[in-house]
């Protein structure tokens, strides 16, 4: 290799490793929330809600039968039985959606439907099946032949929710639930965090497009749409540009206008001790400050990240499992922070270790697995595969697995923590 390929690359060797915890620490401190707008409740899915919504009304807002029957006046019931039923009056019909035409004394009832407003004198509904329909002199009348509690099946005002009360909390993520509620309290334009923009480049002359015949030496490009995938999910949108050339000037070109169109800009590959691997070199030069370009874990040591006025550069690894972890540690807490997510990491949870694992490292590895639920709980096992260059077991992973640094391994049986990922299935 010509060693004027090397000039200056000494520099990239004399890294200073820090913790995950750090990394994220250093990044977060440069994250601001994302504006507020407001998008019509049917593009609402899956957004995170930027404002605390109180309830405008009570909910339900009038007392409401729970059956289709009759709305009686419980105590005209008192002591009624089989043997000594009682006779009511049907007086109105009260379909859903209208109100009670007649106010009903005692000895009178009203019909009434499922989701109707029960009139203001009645305290129970009875359902149809309970009652025997006779006709006298023209006058409707059922019969019953037991005695109704007060409240039955009439939904009180405000069972729910009281007005006022806080119906859905900012940073909430939308889904079927939060919907319903929107609809039903009446909020169309729904205030939402603007979802992070994030520009994604490839670097790599070996990096085909998807759609190019596979040429020996060289392979397709997966990472860019892997992370626009893990983007999307995360809440941002991505933006594929077109991928970074081996040219440090050109890189510095593309990130820096990059940098002016995005809120956040992702890279993957180019970032190690290589003769090609100009990212690093960039986050080295004056133009932008470098916050890290080592981390003591495993895979994605080299992942590496800076921040130009404010806003942040991950200069990921290309090894395709470098690269998806970097992402989930890094740029996906990033993310949750500019949409105002109350806890943006993944979520820990400890479990069994299924099968032992051996590989020992003096940095902390995060391990893609499965879980598996066995006799009732949950345990964690290694994918076969898990070296960082390997893409094929991300698809079967749904846990990043905690192995400390540690000079024997963890063995089957042993508690770890493993980190959920929320994209996975
Ligand atoms: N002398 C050293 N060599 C390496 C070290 C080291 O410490 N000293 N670290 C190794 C580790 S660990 C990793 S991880 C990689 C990091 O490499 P880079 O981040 O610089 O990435 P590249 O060199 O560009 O590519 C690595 C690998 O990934 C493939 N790749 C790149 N981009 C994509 C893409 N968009 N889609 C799919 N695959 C991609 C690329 O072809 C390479 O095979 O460095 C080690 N070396
Ligand atoms: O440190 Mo590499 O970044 O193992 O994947
Ligand atoms: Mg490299």
């Amino acid at each position: 290799m010509n060693t004027s390929f090397s000039d200056g690359k000494e520099e990239k060797f004399k890294r200073k490793a820090i913790s995950v915890k750090e990394g994220q620490t250093r990044i977060l401190s440069y994250v601001r929330r994302s504006e507020t707008e407001r998008v019509p409740l049917p593009e609402a899915q899956g957004r995170i809600l930027a404002e605390d919504v109180l309830a405008p009304h009570p909910y339900p807002h009038f007392r409401r039968s729970g059956m289709d029957g009759f709305a009686v006046i419980s105590s005209d019931t008192l002591g009624c039985s089989a043997e000594t039923p009682v006779f009511l009056e049907v007086v109105d019909e009260i379909p859903c959606g209208s109100l009670p035409s007649v106010a009903l004394v005692p000895g009178t009832v009203s019909r009434i439907m499922t989701g109707a407003k029960v009139p203001d004198e009645a305290d129970a509904v009875v359902m149809f099946e309970m009652t025997e329909s006779s006709e006298s002199q023209g006058r409707a009348y059922i019969q019953l032949k037991r005695e109704i509690k007060p409240g039955s099946n009439v939904t009180p005002v405000g069972l729910e929710l009281q007005e006022g009360e806080l119906i859905l909390e900012k940073g909430r993520r939308l889904s079927a639930g939060e919907i319903s509620v929107l609809a039903t309290f009446g909020i169309y334009n729904v205030p939402v965090v603007k979802r992070p923009s994030v520009a994604i480049f490839s670097t790599g002359s070996e990096l085909l497009g998807v759609e190019e015949p596979l040429q020996d030496g060289r392979i397709r490009n997966s990472n860019t749409y892997m992370l626009a995938s893990q983007i999307r999910d995360a809440g941002g949108e991505p933006f594929i540009l077109e991928a970074i050339a081996d040219d440090l000037g050109t890189a510095r070109q593309k990130v820096q206008d990059a940098f002016e169109l995005y809120d956040l800009v992702v890279t993957t590959g180019g970032v190690s001790v290589g003769d090609f691997d100009i990212m690093a070199d960039l986050v080295a030069g004056d133009d932008v400050e470098m916050l890290f370009n080592k981390i003591t874990m495993r895979p994605g040591s080299v992942t590496t990240a800076a921040v130009k006025n404010g806003k942040l550069l991950f200069a990921l690894s290309g090894n395709p499992g470098a690269c998806f972890v970097g992402f989930e540690l890094f740029v996906r807490p990033a993310i949750g922070t500019m949409l105002g997510i109350g806890d943006p990491f993944l979520k820990e949870i400890q479990v069994e270790l299924g099968r032992e694992y051996v590989k020992v490292n003096n940095f902390t590895r995060f391990v893609r697995g499965r879980l598996e639920l066995k006799e009732g709980r949950f345990v964690a096992f290694p994918a076969a595969l898990d070296e960082s260059s390997v893409m094929i077991t991300i698809k079967d992973s749904d846990v990043l697995i905690v192995i400390p640094p540690s000079s024997r391994g963890v063995a089957a049986g042993e508690m770890v923590s493993v980190l959920q990922l929320p994209g996975s299935r």
